[in-house]
Protein backbone atom coordinates (compact mmCIF):
# COMPACT_ATOMS: atom_id res chain seq x y z
CA UNK A 1 0.00 0.00 0.00
CA UNK A 2 1.58 3.23 -0.78
CA UNK A 3 2.61 5.45 2.30
CA UNK A 4 2.00 9.07 0.62
CA UNK A 5 3.72 10.88 3.66
CA UNK A 6 6.78 8.95 3.17
CA UNK A 7 6.49 9.27 -0.80
CA UNK A 8 6.41 13.54 -0.04
CA UNK A 9 9.48 13.06 2.45
CA UNK A 10 11.35 11.13 0.28
CA UNK A 11 10.08 13.38 -2.82
CA UNK A 12 11.99 16.20 -1.18
CA UNK A 13 15.21 14.60 0.08
CA UNK A 14 15.76 13.35 -3.78
CA UNK A 15 15.33 16.88 -4.92
CA UNK A 16 17.68 17.75 -1.87
CA UNK A 17 20.25 15.33 -3.09
CA UNK A 18 20.39 16.44 -6.66
CA UNK A 19 21.04 19.93 -5.65
CA UNK A 20 23.92 18.54 -3.80
CA UNK A 21 25.27 16.56 -6.65
CA UNK A 22 24.93 20.20 -8.73
CA UNK A 23 26.58 21.92 -6.36
CA UNK A 24 29.13 19.44 -5.67
CA UNK A 25 29.91 19.45 -9.28
CA UNK A 26 30.03 22.99 -9.33
CA UNK A 27 32.56 23.29 -6.18
CA UNK A 28 34.87 21.23 -8.46
CA UNK A 29 34.60 22.54 -11.37
CA UNK A 30 36.37 26.09 -9.52
CA UNK A 31 38.84 23.83 -7.70
CA UNK A 32 40.00 22.11 -10.89
CA UNK A 33 40.22 25.74 -12.26
CA UNK A 34 42.04 26.78 -8.89
CA UNK A 35 44.30 23.86 -9.43
CA UNK A 36 45.22 24.37 -12.59
CA UNK A 37 46.27 28.27 -11.77
CA UNK A 38 48.43 26.69 -9.11
CA UNK A 39 50.51 24.33 -11.55
CA UNK A 40 50.99 26.87 -13.59
CA UNK A 41 52.20 29.25 -11.07
CA UNK A 42 54.08 27.38 -8.58
CA UNK A 43 51.80 27.55 -5.67
CA UNK A 44 51.14 24.49 -3.50
CA UNK A 45 48.46 22.32 -3.90
CA UNK A 46 46.83 22.91 0.08
CA UNK A 47 46.82 26.14 1.57
CA UNK A 48 46.29 25.60 5.68
CA UNK A 49 45.35 28.58 6.55
CA UNK A 50 42.72 28.89 4.27
CA UNK A 51 41.43 25.56 5.48
CA UNK A 52 41.41 26.42 8.93
CA UNK A 53 39.33 29.72 8.22
CA UNK A 54 36.66 27.70 6.03
CA UNK A 55 36.37 25.18 8.74
CA UNK A 56 36.19 28.06 11.97
CA UNK A 57 33.01 29.83 9.49
CA UNK A 58 31.76 26.61 8.61
CA UNK A 59 31.55 25.68 11.94
CA UNK A 60 29.90 28.71 12.94
CA UNK A 61 27.38 28.49 10.38
CA UNK A 62 26.67 24.99 11.43
CA UNK A 63 25.87 26.30 15.12
CA UNK A 64 23.39 28.36 14.05
CA UNK A 65 21.88 26.09 11.47
CA UNK A 66 21.16 23.56 14.04
CA UNK A 67 23.80 21.24 12.40
CA UNK A 68 26.29 19.20 13.77
CA UNK A 69 29.76 21.07 13.99
CA UNK A 70 32.07 17.76 13.76
CA UNK A 71 29.83 16.48 11.35
CA UNK A 72 30.17 19.64 8.79
CA UNK A 73 33.72 19.56 9.64
CA UNK A 74 34.30 16.27 8.81
CA UNK A 75 32.30 16.75 5.71
CA UNK A 76 34.46 19.86 4.55
CA UNK A 77 37.23 17.99 5.63
CA UNK A 78 36.51 14.67 3.14
CA UNK A 79 35.64 17.14 0.42
CA UNK A 80 38.99 19.74 0.21
CA UNK A 81 40.83 16.22 0.93
CA UNK A 82 39.39 15.25 -2.25
CA UNK A 83 40.45 18.91 -3.79
CA UNK A 84 44.34 18.40 -2.90
CA UNK A 85 44.43 15.12 -4.35
CA UNK A 86 43.17 16.77 -7.58
CA UNK A 87 45.30 19.61 -7.24
CA UNK A 88 48.57 17.31 -6.71
CA UNK A 89 47.49 15.51 -9.74
CA UNK A 90 47.73 18.58 -11.44
CA UNK A 91 50.84 19.53 -10.43
CA UNK A 92 52.68 15.86 -11.04
CA UNK A 93 51.38 16.18 -14.92
CA UNK A 94 53.22 19.51 -15.45
C1 LIG B 1 40.80 25.47 -3.53
C2 LIG B 1 41.98 25.68 -2.93
O1 LIG B 1 42.90 24.63 -2.71
C3 LIG B 1 42.81 23.74 -1.60
C4 LIG B 1 41.40 23.27 -1.43
C5 LIG B 1 40.52 24.01 -0.69
C6 LIG B 1 39.04 23.80 -0.83
O2 LIG B 1 38.64 22.78 -1.40
O3 LIG B 1 38.27 24.68 -0.40
C7 LIG B 1 41.01 25.01 0.19
C8 LIG B 1 42.34 25.25 0.34
C9 LIG B 1 43.37 24.45 -0.37
O4 LIG B 1 43.96 23.53 0.52
C10 LIG B 1 42.43 27.01 -2.52
O5 LIG B 1 43.62 27.18 -2.20
O6 LIG B 1 41.59 27.94 -2.51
Amino acid sequence: MPDETLNRFRQSIDNIDAALIHMLAERFKVTQAVGAYKATHNLPPADPTREDAQIARLRALAKQADLDPEFSEKFLRFIIDEVIRHHERLRDAI
